[in-house]
């Protein structure tokens, strides 16, 4: 495909999105519909999708209007590219811009708009952040690297650079932690790779590694993963050596990979229902890695930006409060209880804490840390409590 069609495929896949659609479900419907088109296509199809909708904003400004065509016209001012070279009407281009268009489109207004934020959320990133807030909401408008964890219970650093080198996946080591490698080439080639199929390496988020450095681990014992998904905290802990690891999901299909990808780390993790949790208590570390509204994350995933509602976000606080209540109880008496999420949102975070140690003054905060989202991960927060 030209450049010009794969533009005209990507206005035609954000029209759908902004009508309602997954991102990724109108990807895939137009892959299914585009028979002719290529890896290389859907790749750089996805790119220019997500690319429009992190800054789905500003890009309407800029495009003057919020449709397919008009993110991809503001996409292309933004890049200084010259809209009529791609917008030819020929083959399979977009029509060429009319007088109206080329008229409309206007710088956007500073604030929310020229950061790519709803309105509402603006006053709360502020809070939140300070004025760190339009650098990371500057941040969360660019792609987010790709990182990978090397698997300390299989390989050194060194030993899994050489094994992606083998394939073509050029990395090197982040400073965010000792387990962290940033891939430059080669991304896409990383899931196939000798060294991610025979778990020296899994996918993992700088910021998610640096969490795992930060926490009190115990030696021995037992640690519980609360809130484990799809497992990558509970791999990373296991990795460590030490402690027995235990995973647990409210909705357990989501650890249904788990088995799997443990089998290839070469680390024991046991999965529990939450009708077993009683039994199996009590545990040195309690990990909620707890559902959030993404916040640190919208690199990875903009449409959560777009979608996230004042009374989403109550909600979700309140999730927040019965997973900690609730895990609280599995601790042991000189155990901890460490409560994480990848939001940069006050609300989410510290207040959460605070709510929490006021309903239940027999605990303490031991340790708190913040990672702003930037170039080696994402936004995340973690606060270690004990009792007494
Ligand atoms: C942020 S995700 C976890 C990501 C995972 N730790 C990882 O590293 O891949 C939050 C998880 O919490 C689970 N969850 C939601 N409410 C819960 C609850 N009350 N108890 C336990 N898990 C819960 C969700 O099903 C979801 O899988």
């Amino acid at each position: 495909m030209t450049p010009a069609a794969r533009l005209a495929a990507a206005a035609q896949v954000l029209d759908q999105v902004l009508a309602g659609e997954a991102a990724e479900k109108a990807l895939i419907g137009w892959a299914r519909r585009s028979r002719f088109a290529g890896s290389g296509d859907r790749a750089a199809l996805r790119d220019l999708v997500f690319d429009a909708l992190r800054r789905k904003r500003s890009l309407a400004a800029l495009g003057g209007a919020m449709t397919g065509r008009g993110l991809m016209l503001g996409l292309l001012r933004a890049e200084g590219r010259d809209p009529d070279t791609l917008l030819t009407g020929q083959g399979h281009a977009l029509p060429p811009l009319t007088p109206d268009e080329r008229q409309a489109g206007r710088p956007p207004a500073p604030g929310p708009e020229a950061s790519d934020m709803p309105d509402w959320l603006w006053p709360l990133l502020l809070d939140s952040l300070g004025d760190r807030a339009a650098q990371v909401a500057t941040v969360l408008q660019s792609r987010a690297p790709v990182m990978l964890r090397v698997n300390l219970a299989k390989a050194n650093p060194g030993q899994a650079l050489a094994a992606l080198a083998e394939d073509g996946i050029i990395a090197e080591p982040d400073p965010v932690s000792g387990t962290a490698l940033k891939v430059g080439d080669g991304a896409r080639k990383v899931a196939q790779s000798r060294a991610y199929l025979e778990g020296l390496v899994e996918l993992q988020d700088g910021s998610s590694q640096a969490t795992m450095d930060e926490l009190s681990l115990p030696r021995d014992g037992k640690i519980l993963d609360f809130c484990a998904g799809g497992g990558g905290k509970s791999l990373a802990m296991a990795a460590r050596g030490g402690a027995q690891v235990m995973a647990h999901d409210i909705q357990p299909a989501r650890m249904k990979d788990l088995p799997a990808r443990a089998a290839r780390a070469g680390v024991r993790i046991q999965t529990l229902e939450t009708a077993a949790l009683a039994q199996a208590a009590p545990f040195d570390l309690v990990l909620c890695d707890a559902p959030c509204s993404g916040s640190g994350a919208w690199r990875r995933a903009p449409e959560g930006k777009w979608d996230l509602t004042p009374q989403r976000l109550v909600e979700l606080c309140a999730i927040q409060d019965g997973i900690l209540k609730q895990a609280a109880g599995l601790v042991a008496p000189q155990g901890v209880l460490a409560y994480a999420t990848c939001s940069v949102l006050r609300d989410e975070n510290e207040a959460r804490i605070a709510a929490f140690v006021s309903a239940h003054p027999d605990w303490r905060q031991i340790a708190v840390r913040r990672w702003d989202p930037g170039p080696s991960g994402d936004g995340f927060f973690l606060a270690q409590l004990r009792k007494g």
